[in-house]
């Protein structure tokens, strides 16, 4: 028997979203005034930075202390394949719901394969999207949804994780450099045993008969140091205190950098790990790729991993944890479980 989460979420069979044509109450979720979009004239917009700017690394420290999320341009990662992935990415969702289901996610773990992860178990209503997680080769579950013909979507998802995991590897050394963390103490990356430490999340989000009472993701931080998003169109709205929700100009060229918990508590709270959610719509059919990362299952986080938080006598505002048991609180506690890690 598992946890009471496990169970909840041993039955949770994603929707045939094509087949329905109004949506079921299970996905209502009900009106707050907190909801509102911020309308005002003077909308601030989220920093967009040039990574090949000679002052990249300190407009980055300052929108992970400010914002938690940036834009980032010049990365280097070729357009070609970021429109690659996205294909590939509707393809796979495209496929019938039977088809779908065959890879269908199984309990326990930082799950890979198709469907709701166990983070989600503990959300009162169903979300407007369906998800496949890929950690590594996808090579096994492609070659279920496409027995003869699996090669091109494995090699794109392999090639743009390679990308990323550069990219995530050259934004950590700078922001863990800033904050004294010593690469002898946390080499995760160079091991490629620790694969495990990043994960390339697929989000579809179908058109959807009653957008305005549906929502595509709820209001959520990642558990992760950092999340690379390529959203190319509308409908991630991140929240910011004193403001409201923000919606995010979608970019095409640029990808969306998103802090986490682990870097928030790394940081002792210094860095924003962003609140954000998805609205969905009716018109089309929304995908996004994001990357997370954390660290590796059981190392264990603290804020005084950080010589300069040690040095500066500064008392840590959250336990030692490790990622394993973060993922625990997060499927009892969602978008409330950092609260669950303070001193
Ligand atoms: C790769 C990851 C990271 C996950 C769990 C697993 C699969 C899906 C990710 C998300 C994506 C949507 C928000 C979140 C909170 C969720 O519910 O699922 C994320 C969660 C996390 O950041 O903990
Ligand atoms: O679809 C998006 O734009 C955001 C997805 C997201 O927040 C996530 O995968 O954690
Ligand atoms: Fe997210």
């Amino acid at each position: 028997m598992g946890t009471p989460a496990d169970q909840a979420y041993k039955h949770v069979i994603p929707l045939d979203f094509g087949s329905v044509k109004t949506m079921p109450d299970s996905f209502v979720w009900p009106e707050s005034e907190s909801d509102e979009v911020y309308s005002g004239t003077d909308q601030p917009s989220i920093p967009v930075i040039d990574l090949t700017d000679p002052n990249a690394s300190k407009l980055i420290i300052q929108a992970c202390e400010t914002w938690g999320i940036f834009q980032l341009t010049g990365h280097g990662i070729p357009r070609k394949l970021m429109e690659e992935v996205e294909s590939e990415a509707k393809k796979l969702f495209d496929l019938p719901a039977e088809q779908k289901l065959k890879t269908l996610r199984t309990p326990g773990g930082p799950s890979t394969g198709y469907g709701n992860p166990p983070s989600q178990a503990s959300l009162p209503r169903k979300l407007w999207q369906e998800g496949f997680t890929i950690m590594g080769s996808a090579v096994d579950q492609a070659r279920v949804l496409w027995p003869h013909d699996y090669q091109g979507f494995c090699d794109t998802m392999d090639e743009y994780q390679k990308q990323m995991k550069a990219l995530v590897q050259q934004l950590i050394r700078l922001i863990f450099k800033y904050l004294g963390i010593s690469e002898e103490e946390v080499n995760w990356f160079d091991d490629p045993a620790n694969m495990c430490n990043a994960a390339l999340h697929l989000n579809s989000y179908p058109p959807c008969p009653d957008p305005t009472r549906a929502l595509g993701l709820p209001p959520h931080t990642d558990s992760s140091l950092l999340t690379i998003l390529h959203t190319p169109t509308e409908g991630l709205q991140i929240f910011q205190e004193g403001v409201g929700w923000i919606q995010l100009q979608a970019k095409p060229d640029a990808l969306t950098v998103n802090l986490g918990d682990f870097l928030h508590i790394l940081s002792n709270g210094r860095f924003v790990s962003v609140l954000h959610r998805v609205m969905v719509n009716q018109k089309f059919h929304r995908i996004s790729m994001a990357y997370h990362n954390w660290p590796p299952m059981n190392f264990l986080v603290s804020p005084l991993l950080s010589k300069t938080l040690a040095d500066s006598g500064q008392v840590p505002k959250y336990r030692p944890i490790t990622l394993k048991e973060y993922h625990g609180i997060k499927a009892k506690h969602f978008q409330h479980a950092v609260s669950f890690v303070k001193t």
